[in-house]
């Protein structure tokens, strides 16, 4: 599993005999300007956008920068393996791909290059319910690489089961219940571009190929697009929905459920009374409440609770190798990239997100064995320090 990172390491490496340099930088916080060169502002003003004027997403980022590793010497550390088991499942690297919608504004073979290249990798993608290509798909497109659904809990209790039944059928292992999103926040970047994708029908492939979704129009999609639009608009979430309703998701789904989202010890515990599997620390990149607590910040709190009881991820910020060690070292057991891999496919279809979880785990590798760790399993909170920078 580990020689498989290494190699890349190696490869990248040796490029400097012959001089050849990477296609896209290894570097990848360079991503976002690179990929606003190539596709313009409107796609990624949506993606890099946030809530409000943006402090939450550059809390994350802080709560993350701020906290120092402290490495260790001379632990033997040549032999590594950066595999984990999470919601039952051997992975061979603590990272997932997070679910974003409507990826085809990125790049035309959208989510199905992005499940590809997750699957050549070993990393499981979670695949958006808002997807712009349907899950059955995506699925076929990935073979049997590992893939989990994220379900936006839809108004109408027959699209949330159709949906659930699709899912199983196509192999999805684990369900990500996403609580943050029960409505689309105030981003200024998107309202003041008139940038919406789904009100274009883009990231609705999932309800205009459902029997449930299309039952609920007049008219069939072709004939009036913008009242299927209307339609998804009115019922893809529902801010009424409260901790019981969690009971019909537990009764309609078999495997692992895991809720992104969750910022607050008191809803970890709650988590755990629904008999929920997991949580994923999450503030949604920082798009959904400007002015929210970093997730990082909150990580520490949510795994205290959680203990053995929950699988504790995290996302929201994470950049780089040595992001991912402050994550594990801060109770994560694995985390979800978002914006880095929809840059990539973005500027490299497939290629371009092979290139982000490479670069991502080759350079944790590093981090975890220069700070005197052979795996996921060995940071804690005494790996980290809070720096003054
Ligand atoms: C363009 C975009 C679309 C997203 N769509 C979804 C979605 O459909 N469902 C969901 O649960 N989260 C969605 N997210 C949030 C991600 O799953 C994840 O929480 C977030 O991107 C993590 O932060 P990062 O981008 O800093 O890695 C989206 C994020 C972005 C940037
Ligand atoms: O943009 C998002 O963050 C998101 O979660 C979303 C919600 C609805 C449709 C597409 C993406």
């Amino acid at each position: 599993m580990t020689k498989h990172w290494a190699d890349f390491q190696y490869e990248i490496y040796l490029n400097g005999m012959t001089g050849a340099v990477p296609r896209l930088p290894t570097d990848l916080t360079r991503l976002e300007e690179l990929t606003e060169q190539r596709l313009g502002p409107g796609p990624v003003g949506y993606v890099a956008g946030s809530a409000g004027s943006g402090s939450t997403a550059r809390a994350n980022r802080a709560a993350l920068e701020r906290r120092r590793i402290v490495p260790r010497m001379l632990r033997d550390v040549h032999e590594r393996d950066l595999s984990v088991e999470v919601l039952g499942r051997r992975l061979p690297a603590p990272l997932a791909l997070a679910p974003v919608g409507v990826l085809s504004i990125m790049h035309p073979e959208a989510e199905p290059a992005a499940a590809r290249a997750a699957a050549a990798q070993g990393v499981p993608f979670i695949l958006s319910s808002a997807s712009s290509t349907p899950m059955e798909q995506v699925a076929q497109a990935m073979g049997d690489g590992e893939r989990w659904f994220q379900l936006y809990w839809a108004k109408d209790r027959e699209v949330t089961k159709s949906f659930l039944d699709r899912a199983r059928a196509c192999g999805f292992t684990a369900l990500f219940v996403t609580l943050d999103t029960p409505l689309l926040a105030w981003r200024p970047r998107d309202l003041d571009q008139a940038y919406l994708p789904f009100l274009h029908g883009v990231g609705t492939a999932n309800y205009f190929s459902d029997p449930a979704f299309l039952a609920g129009l007049a008219k069939p999609v072709h004939e009036d697009p913008n009242a299927a639009v209307m339609h998804f608009v009115g019922m893809f979430a529902d801010p009424a929905k409260t901790w019981p309703d969690l009971e019909f998701l537990r009764e309609n789904w078999d495997g692992p459920i895991v809720l992104k989202g969750v910022l607050h010890p008191d809803d970890a515990r709650r988590a755990v009374d629904a008999g929920m599997d997991g949580v994923v620390v999450s503030n949604h990149g920082g798009r959904q409440v400007a002015g929210a607590v970093a997730a990082a910040d909150a990580l520490p709190k949510v795994a205290a609770v959680a203990g053995d009881r929950l699988t504790v991820l995290f996302d929201s910020g994470i950049r780089t190798g040595d992001d991912i060690f402050k994550a594990l070292a801060l109770g994560a057991e694995a985390v979800l990239v978002g914006r880095p891999y929809a840059y990539g496919l973005g500027l490299d279809g497939q290629a371009g997100v092979e290139h982000v979880i490479r670069c991502l785990l080759a350079e944790l590798d590093l981090t975890l064995a220069l700070s005197g760790h052979a795996g996921p399993g060995g940071p804690g909170a005494d790996d980290l320090e809070e720096g003054t920078a």
